[in-house]
């Protein structure tokens, strides 16, 4: 069958959106697509595939999958880029809109600059730093800059879920990293069940900070937007950072401002269309 889609990106994490208003895709059907369109070689390109989906309890759904197929709970640069799709294509007319995710219902806010570009601020939710929630196999309730043991070496990890699960790595600089062992290393480990992305942060001031990113599911990506979210928590909780104000993340594709309180997380940041096809595929 041919398959209309858009490529988005969000501070460079890009994702292949379909609308599922039109195309209804089973998981199954989803899960091969993704591994298929996100190839770089023989696929279109992307971090994974995002479904837009329609919903009674929200303006649509987001269903996101890495590119290995498997589902996420939330993305942050996704979900603003599926703000920025329903907009543009009428199937919510305001500027306010409600998406509904495997972690919760999300409110976006979303600010034209372009017919291409727009920048969404999205209410992010609050951070849980207890384990079971990540989850860690493990029986402490937190992990605050706790000593992890890996095959690549002892790190101090703070882990907390944005809906999805993070481990936050402070470190004096990332330029040199070899992040397929080290985010691997991490992903992988048996102390999370469930895989985990991890954030490897530096931190310039209490409004500033650098980090790079290794996504289960994807490998290292441009940018993560529940991982800035998480970065900037875990900056706030070991004193790095102020909360209740906005912090800027540098990341590799570009920039993301986190405002961070116990009560909720905000994120701003743009979502961009970078173009439209046609392809065909055989599910
Ligand atoms: N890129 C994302 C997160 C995507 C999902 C993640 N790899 C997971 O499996 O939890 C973001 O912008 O938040």
């Amino acid at each position: 069958m041919k398959l209309s889609f858009t490529k988005m990106q969000g501070a460079g994490n890009d994702y292949v959106y379909i609308n599922g208003f039109d195309y209804k895709l089973t998981a199954e059907q989803a899960e091969q697509l993704a591994i298929q369109l996100a190839d770089r070689h023989f696929g279109i390109g992307g971090d994974g595939l995002v479904i837009i989906d329609p919903t009674d309890s929200a303006d649509a759904r987001m269903r996101m999958y890495n590119a290995d197929g498997s589902e996420g709970r939330m993305c942050g640069n996704a979900i603003r880029c599926v703000a920025k799709y329903i907009v543009d294509a009428k199937i919510a007319e305001k500027e306010t809109v409600l998406i509904d995710t495997l972690s919760g219902p999300k409110t976006i806010v979303m600010n034209s600059v372009t017919p291409l570009e727009s920048i969404a601020t999205v209410d992010m939710g609050p951070a849980s730093f207890a384990l079971p929630d990540i989850p860690v196999t493990s029986k402490e309730e937190q992990w605050i800059a706790h000593p992890f043991d890996t095959s690549q070496g002892t790190f101090p990890i703070t882990t907390l879920s944005m809906g999805n699960p993070h481990g936050v790595v402070f470190m004096e600089e990332i330029e040199s990293l070899d992040l397929p062992k080290l985010g691997a290393a991490f992903e992988l480990h048996p102390s999370f069940p469930q895989r985990i992305n991890t954030e490897f942060v530096v931190v310039h001031s209490p409004t500033e900070i650098s980090m790079r990113v290794w996504e289960r599911g994807s490998g290292e990506t441009l940018a993560c937007g529940t991982g800035a979210c998480a970065a900037v928590a875990a900056s706030v909780v070991n004193g790095h950072c102020d909360p209740e104000t906005w912090i800027t993340v540098h990341l590799l594709g570009g920039d993301l401002d986190i405002y961070y309180s116990e009560e909720t997380i905000y994120m701003r940041g743009p979502a961009t269309i970078v173009f439209t096809g046609e392809i065909e595929v055989d599910i």
